[in-house]
């Protein structure tokens, strides 16, 4: 609730230089090697390269008979997939009985399926083309090829894939935690918002925010106005739990944990600062609703107190000025976005999601497009403005009021038009799309 202007004005940062200074804040992480299973959604570290051929022999493609040389031939052997390969070289005119995928014998042109072939008292005949239906070593997948680049996603079938290919670990990026933590009295997390009280419309964008950018949120805790909740969800870091909103509902619309809270019930205990994060905790906690300088603004005061570094202290972008970036002393990066909806996604867009990038070793997409429609330029900030692709080019998309996620919710992307801007193509930032 920012009602009054309470402490110094601070010079903000342009925009570019917010998001080129929230990158730098990090080192990107260390690569993990983990189990196939936990691999899955996310990025791997390395090229995915095949350990083996596939098929690793020549096999056969056919259930049939392997044949060496013109017909007929005489079947001296059966062998399965799985079964013992045949144990001497096909000589003209033999045969061997043969499953798909088991080792076609040195010596065997082609196989014959068994719809075609004629087979009677030890004999087989019919038209056996050279080459026909065997799979020769390392035609679908040669060994040492590189089936997958360093950063894709590892899908469902990728896993298969990786299987396939001789894989048991995989290494992958590291995906960072992030922490949410909602401020505001009046911010209720279900059911219709009574008078005076606003529906939170932060903590639901965020974890699919911060997915999409290769994180993954370990929980959204809703906090009352005042420093000490603040200060004991920082310090104390923040039990692993379900997102507030899958909470039973209680009156008031506000979750157990955060009525408790407010009752001054259950504080975490503030633990010492001494270099290390707390036990569990995520490495970047973002904080909604107390980036701006009202009574109830508490985040720079509580930094202060903790001796943080302030790395960010407001941006030159509309909407989103009131954002910032500190450094806990124990190496935690807090993320202070505004309270206005579109304003914390302008913000998440600024300061998040190139940290996680940076991270994660995730570019974002870069795009510039020709803008059209009535678009007017901020004489000092930058404008991030909701707009629809079009063929002639981004439109805004209207509803862009820093209270509203109307607009961006419509848009495809966010267009970004620099102070004093006279027309020229704009660059556009992508919007985290649906799964
Ligand atoms: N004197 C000044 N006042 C304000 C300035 C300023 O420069 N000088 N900046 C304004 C701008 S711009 C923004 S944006 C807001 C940011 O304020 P806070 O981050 O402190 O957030 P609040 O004051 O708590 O809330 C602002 C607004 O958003 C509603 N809100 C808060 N949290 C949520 C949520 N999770 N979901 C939906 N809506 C939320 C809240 O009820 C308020 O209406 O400060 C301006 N003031
Ligand atoms: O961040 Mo405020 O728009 O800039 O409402």
């Amino acid at each position: 609730m920012a009602v009054a202007w309470h402490g110094p004005v601070v010079e903000a940062i342009s925009w570019p230089a917010a998001r080129a200074l929230a990158a730098a804040a990090v080192c990107p992480g260390k690569p993990g090697t983990v189990p196939l299973r936990q691999a899955l959604g996310r990025r791997l570290a390395g090229p995915l390269t095949a350990l083996v051929a596939v098929p690793g022999t020549d096999v056969s493609a056919m259930d049939g008979y392997a044949v060496a040389g013109p017909g007929p031939w005489r079947v001296v052997a059966r062998v399965l997939a799985g079964g013992a390969a045949h144990d001497r070289p096909l000589r003209a005119g033999e045969a061997v009985e043969i499953a798909t995928g088991a080792p076609v014998p040195p010596g065997a042109g082609s196989v014959l399926p068994y719809e075609r072939a004629d087979a009677t008292g030890g004999q087989v005949r019919g038209p056996a083309e050279e080459g026909r239906h065997i799979r020769r070593r390392g035609e679908d997948v040669p060994e040492g090829a590189v089936v997958l680049a360093e950063g894709a996603v590892v899908t469902p079938v990728a896993l298969g894939l990786a299987a396939a290919l001789g894989h048991d670990e995989l290494p992958v990026r590291p995906r960072p935690r992030v922490a949410v933590l909602v401020t505001g009295d009046e911010v209720v997390d279900r059911g219709l918002p009574g008078p005076g009280r606003v529906r939170d419309a932060i903590g639901p964008f965020l974890p699919g925010l911060v997915e999409w950018a290769g994180g993954r949120v370990t929980g959204v805790h809703h906090l009352p106005d005042g420093p000490g909740p603040l200060r004991a969800a920082l310090t104390g870091g923040w039990r692993e739990a379900a997102p507030a909103w899958q909470h039973a509902p209680e009156e008031g619309g506000r979750s157990p944990e955060r009525a408790a809270l407010a009752d001054g019930r259950s504080h975490e205990p503030a633990a010492v600062m001494d270099g290390r994060p707390p036990e569990g905790a995520a490495e970047i906690v973002v904080v909604c609703g107390a980036s701006s300088r009202g009574p109830a603004d508490h985040l720079r005061a509580v930094l202060d107190g903790l001796a943080a570094d302030v790395l960010v202290d407001g941006v030159a972008v509309r909407p989103g000025y009131p954002q910032l970036l500190a450094r806990l002393r124990d190496g935690r990066l807090v993320v202070g976005l505004p309270g206005n909806p579109f304003a914390a996604l302008a913000a998440a867009l600024t300061l998040l999601a190139p940290i996680l990038r940076e991270l994660t070793g995730t570019p974002a997409a870069v795009e510039t497009s020709p803008l059209h429609g009535v678009v007017r330029p901020h004489p000092r900030d930058t404008r991030l403005v909701p707009v629809l692709r079009s063929e002639v080019g981004a439109i805004p998309a209207g509803h862009d009021r820093p209270g509203s996620l109307w607009g961006a919710a419509l848009a495809g992307a966010l267009a970004v038009v620099p102070p004093g801007w006279a027309g020229e193509r704009v660059e556009l930032i992508e919007l985290p799309p649906g799964v």
